[in-house]
């Protein structure tokens, strides 16, 4: 029987041949890695992945799909895992010793940022990941300071990946098409974050964005005097999405 998309998962299904290739040739899996697909579907990315590798991991919310993926593949060749990708705990998989993860996935839009923040928590286990997501989304990912679109995502994002937006993918490579085209992404995990204390990075850029037409010194008022600004290298009078990274990591490592 005919699987109806269902919106609330966020379901667009691949069906363009060359996207798919071109996707399979960007993440280059080898026979040795230990892969996990965050929302496999009908499993159009997993049975090109399958083909080189000889075992992987899937992690499905939609019950329907788990039933129709376990029917089609022996469990020695997909382990299926069915739960929300939101709370699977990506460090519980076996990686053999001195490897790291490689996750991917066709990402479920509505839930992007929640879940990019979640797998940010396992970055020190993972070797890369490769995602599909909504091209807008990509683009604040790897925005720079100046940039209309760079923002907390940017900075959060930036702190802990290097990443590259590696192409575009139009609507009609989907059924059914979503309304905004898409991009693939590639992250790789930095080895050596700059220094700091993550939640409280997070804790200076949710505050320093929530009012991004203000100047920085309004926007951190009572988090941070004008002259810690200053002692952090920035000048109090610019708006947030013009500090980099650097200046962000510097306010958050004030005593
Ligand atoms: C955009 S579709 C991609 C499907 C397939 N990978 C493809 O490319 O055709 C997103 C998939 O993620 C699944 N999904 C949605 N929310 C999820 C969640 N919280 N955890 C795991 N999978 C989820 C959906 O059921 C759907 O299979």
């Amino acid at each position: 029987m005919k699987h109806v998309a269902r919106k609330r998962f966020g379901q667009n299904f691949l069906h363009d041949q060359h996207v798919l290739d071109r996707i399979t040739d960007s993440i280059a899996p080898a026979a040795g890695d230990t892969m996990v697909e965050i929302g496999p579907g009908l499993g159009a990315m997993t049975d090109q992945l399958t083909r080189s590798l000889p075992h992987m991991h899937v992690v499905e919310l939609d019950r329907d799909l788990v039933a129709r993926l376990q029917q089609r593949y022996r469990p020695e060749k997909l382990t299926v895992h069915a739960g929300d990708a939101l709370k699977f705990d990506f460090g519980s998989l076996p990686v053999p010793d001195g490897q790291k993860l490689r996750i991917v996935g066709n990402l479920p839009y509505n839930i992007s940022s929640p879940l990019l923040f979640h797998l940010a928590t396992f970055a020190p286990k993972v070797k890369d990941q490769h995602f599909m997501l909504q091209k807008e989304v990509v683009e604040r990912m790897v925005a720079e300071p100046g940039s209309k679109v760079y923002g907390r995502l940017s900075v959060m994002l930036q702190w802990r990946y290097d990443m590259t937006l590696l192409f575009i993918v139009p609507p009609e490579a989907f059924d059914p098409p979503p309304k905004v085209d898409s991009a693939i992404v590639r992250m790789i995990p930095l080895a050596q974050p700059l220094a700091c204390d993550g939640a409280r990075l997070e804790a200076v850029v949710q505050k320093a964005f929530s009012q991004r037409r203000k100047v920085i010194r309004n926007c951190l008022a009572g988090m941070f005097t004008e002259a810690q600004i200053i002692e952090a290298g920035i000048d109090p009078t610019v708006r947030p999405e013009t500090i980099s990274l650097e200046q962000y990591v510097a306010l958050a490592n004030l005593p």
